[in-house]
């Protein structure tokens, strides 16, 4: 193919082309990118701003692992999500993100894990989304799922982080107010990385109008209602020291940590990297598996041969390998996270020859690295699982072949590859599990073609209305 590297021009860069695709930036970028030889180019931003794409996984590999110290959050980043992230793990580098890390991955041991997949995700099934679906199914409502699958993951994320409940996901679909605002925050803290010209959000801040005015109130908010919890939190404390809760805040303050703004920084941080990742990877998985019967009907059998009552639960879910290659491929397509951007501290060369001044951005772009010809073959286009499973004959059964994380970066790789990894299949097995064993999801339009947007995560356009029906032989 022609590469499609768009015209530059003095001072302007690409500006006109930027302009153009911004509805579909993701999709541009990735045009662009897998056209090139080396899957990489760079796009001259406004004012001299170089962005470096890639989609090479040698690249990548050098990012995120073997040049990993030279690879920052960076500055420009951390300062546009500062007043909403604070210093909390995805907006910290060096030894505060070190710190972090350590106390946090505790949260993700098999213990908390199998906790977490038996009764946190459990509970919510079983008496959330089921129900509300088994209604639906009853009068025949048409359901946002997009916005059910927010609300499950929404739930689940407060509970892991701080323990709390915020019932999101109740049969009146009502507003919840911390939800309300969190979204809000999280539009308007992307539209300053979405603005062409970098610097005018920070004008309006300094003067505190439009768009900065607003995102001032509605992170004050967050803050508010988050800072409220932890106070009733470090109360319980206070009254019962040996408190064994297992949720992340209590984690934290149980080691010591009690500095209020820096634990809200923290919990802000984990409901934000856990709560679309997987309502956004679900709600592609379920509108490709509507499309391919061949598929859903895979994963039936694999969901009923595990047998349990009421769902399959710790060890099940981790066997349900069918599943967890067809999550795997809807996330090639259609990744949570379509882009990723580092900073480079210091001059360097990539492998594959492009040339990196200190201080530039540089993005890898899972979204085009599922989309590559020469590693995914002629038929990348298709929703296939079974590009990654081997039939074993003699077991009779199919086993899992994985990507390498930088072939495969969905999750990051290196050392700050996503610390909810498994986490995650789980919560999505489960509830791929749950729902289908006992409902088909049907997209209430036939033949909707979804239009993919994005800010940090990414979303159908205006939702995914679908009608469920119950299956007569559950
Ligand atoms: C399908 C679901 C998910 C996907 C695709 C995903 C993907 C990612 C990606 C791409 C990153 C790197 C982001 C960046 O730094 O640019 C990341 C980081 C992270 N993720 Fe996930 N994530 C998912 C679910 C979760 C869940 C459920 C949790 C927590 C409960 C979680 C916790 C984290 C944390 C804490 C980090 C920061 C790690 C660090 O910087 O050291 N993720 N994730």
């Amino acid at each position: 193919t022609p590469t499609k590297i768009p015209s530059s021009y003095p001072i302007l860069g690409s500006i006109f082309a930027i302009w153009k695709n911004k509805e579909r930036r993701v999709q541009w970028i990735s045009d662009i990118v897998t056209s090139t030889p080396n899957l990489t180019f760079t796009l001259h931003r406004p004012f001299g701003y170089r962005q470096i794409f890639t989609a090479n996984a040698a690249n990548v590999q050098h990012i995120l692992k073997s040049h990993f110290h030279n690879y920052h959050k960076g500055e420009v980043f951390r300062r546009t999500l500062r007043d909403f992230l604070g210093d909390g793990i995805f907006n910290a580098d060096g030894e505060n993100w070190k710190f972090q890390r350590q106390v946090s991955s505790h949260q993700f041991n098999t213990k908390s894990l199998k906790n977490f997949v038996e009764h946190v995700v459990g509970v919510e099934l079983s008496d959330r989304l089921v129900p509300i679906l088994k209604n639906a199914a009853e009068n025949n409502n048409v359901l946002d799922f997009q916005d059910v699958l927010q609300r499950f993951a929404f739930d689940n994320i407060c509970k892991i982080a701080f323990g709390y409940d915020p019932a999101y996901l109740t049969p009146s679909l009502p507003d919840a107010k911390f939800a309300g605002v969190f979204d809000n925050a999280l539009k308007r803290i992307s539209e300053r990385f979405n603005s062409n010209i970098p610097f005018v959000w920070k004008i309006k801040r300094a003067l505190c109008i439009g768009t900065e005015r607003d995102l001032k109130i509605t992170v004050q908010q967050v803050r508010e209602f988050a800072s409220e919890i932890i106070r009733e939190k470090k109360q319980e404390y206070s009254l019962n020291e040996s408190n064994t809760n297992n949720d992340l805040l209590s984690r934290f303050l149980s080691s010591g940590h009690k500095d209020e703004v820096f634990v809200t920084d923290i919990v802000i941080s984990f409901i934000l990297a856990g709560r679309d990742t997987t309502s956004a990877a679900l709600t592609w998985f379920f509108w490709l598996v509507s499309k391919n019967p061949g598929v859903e009907n895979e994963i039936i059998k694999e969901i009923r041969g595990n047998n349990s009552e009421g769902g399959p639960i710790y060890d099940e879910v981790k066997n349900m390998v069918y599943t967890h290659a067809s999550l795997c491929e809807s996330m090639r397509l259609y990744p949570p996270v379509p882009v990723s951007t580092k900073s480079a501290v210091n001059d360097d060369v990539l492998p594959d020859g492009t040339v990196v001044k200190r201080g530039t951005r540089i993005s890898y772009h899972p979204y085009a690295m599922g989309r590559v010809e020469k590693v995914w073959g002629a038929d990348w286009a298709e929703f296939r699982p079974e590009r990654w499973l081997e039939w074993e004959e003699t077991a009779g059964k199919w086993s899992f072949v994985g990507r390498d994380s930088f072939t495969y970066p969905v999750f990051q790789a290196g050392p700050r590859i996503c610390l909810g990894k498994e986490m995650a299949f789980l919560q999505m097995k489960r509830v791929v599990a749950g729902v289908l064993r006992r409902f088909r999801v049907v997209p209430a339009v036939e033949g909707m073609e979804p239009v993919y947007v994005s800010d940090f995560t990414t979303k159908m356009k205006g939702g995914f209305p679908v009608k469920i029906e119950e299956r007569v032989d559950h």
